[in-house]
């Protein structure tokens, strides 16, 4: 069982402003009493009991930060400490400044070919490198996408809440039917083993958003957005994609793509020709 920080966590941060909640607990900005930084810590009530509903399993929040503690990289939030008292869990984190890349596309309703590849190369540069260590984050949306600053020229990418991400053993399966309905695959929905892959068909809806402002398969209700996923009812409506290029299309099509064997792989897509053109010319389609 994995021993964390069991000292107090305000003996070593003031404790500041919530700055976000959800599912995952409740994020606060951290700053740390001995160099007046800044942090983001996630405050992660327990469970205390087998029968209770109320809180996280220890052992869910120990493969989290397993997790976080595989993954350095500077498109992922950086892990600083873990502290633990009876009844929670303090993960502390980078603090990430530039806010959800969904408002940043919110805000300019939606975004340039040139503006939407530049994020997406760094999306997949964090995906690509959680792939290659078998992690699969199973909860990638632009909710979940973060600016390091919104105001600098090429903000920098930071993707957060790894708390329903799975470490993936080759030959176990692993099936659950966790995720956000506008993002899971058909494979989520019919409780099949999942893979990486999974986290790819998310991309491809991303990437219909970046470029669109609209989702996918959205429909009126859950089960509506659901029963589009796995009849695979979507299109690049003309009145939305019309200034849209074929490559972009190409890029889409090739992630929603029913098999997840079949969708390309995030280094597949660094490699893809909208992502990385091949020639001037095609650059400056
Ligand atoms: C350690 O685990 C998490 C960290 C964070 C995190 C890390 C650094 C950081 N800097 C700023 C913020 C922040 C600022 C405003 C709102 C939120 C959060 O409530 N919304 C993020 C997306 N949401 C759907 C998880 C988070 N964060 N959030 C978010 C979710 C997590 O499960």
């Amino acid at each position: 069982m994995a021993q964390f920080n069991l000292q107090n966590v305000e003996d070593f941060y003031e404790i500041g402003e919530i700055l976000g909640s959800g599912h995952f607990g409740q994020v606060r900005e951290l700053r740390e009493r001995a160099s007046g930084v800044s942090w983001a810590g996630k405050f992660v009530k327990l469970r205390r009991s087998v029968s209770s509903r109320l809180g996280l399993e220890r052992k869910s929040v120990e493969r989290e930060v397993e997790i976080l503690q595989a993954l350095q990289h500077t498109n992922i939030m950086a892990l600083k400490d873990v502290f633990e008292s009876r009844a929670e869990v303090v993960i502390v984190v980078e603090l990430i400044r530039g806010g959800e890349l969904f408002d940043f596309v919110a805000e300019k309703e939606n975004l340039t070919e040139i503006e939407a590849i530049e994020f997406l190369k760094q999306i997949l540069k964090g995906v690509a490198f959680m792939h290659s260590k078998q992690i699969a984050h199973f909860d990638l949306k632009p909710e979940n996408i973060m600016l390091s600053d919104k105001k600098v020229e090429h903000p920098e990418i930071k993707i957060i809440d790894f708390g329903l991400a799975q470490r993936l053993t080759p030959g176990e399966e692993y099936r659950s039917l966790c995720g956000t309905p506008q993002y899971i695959g058909p494979e989520v929905i019919n409780y099949e083993p999942l893979s990486v892959a999974s986290d790819m068909w998310s991309i491809g809806v991303i990437t219909y958003i970046l470029l669109s402002g609209l989702s996918p398969f959205q429909g009126d209700t859950d089960e509506e957005t659901l029963r589009n996923i796995v009849d695979m009812k979507y299109e690049f409506e003309e009145q939305y994609f019309s200034q849209t290029s074929d490559m972009a299309k190409d890029f889409i099509e090739k992630l929603l793509i029913k098999e997840p064997s079949e969708r390309m792989t995030a280094e597949e897509c660094l490699l893809h020709p909208w992502i990385k053109p091949l020639t001037r010319k095609q650059a400056a389609n």
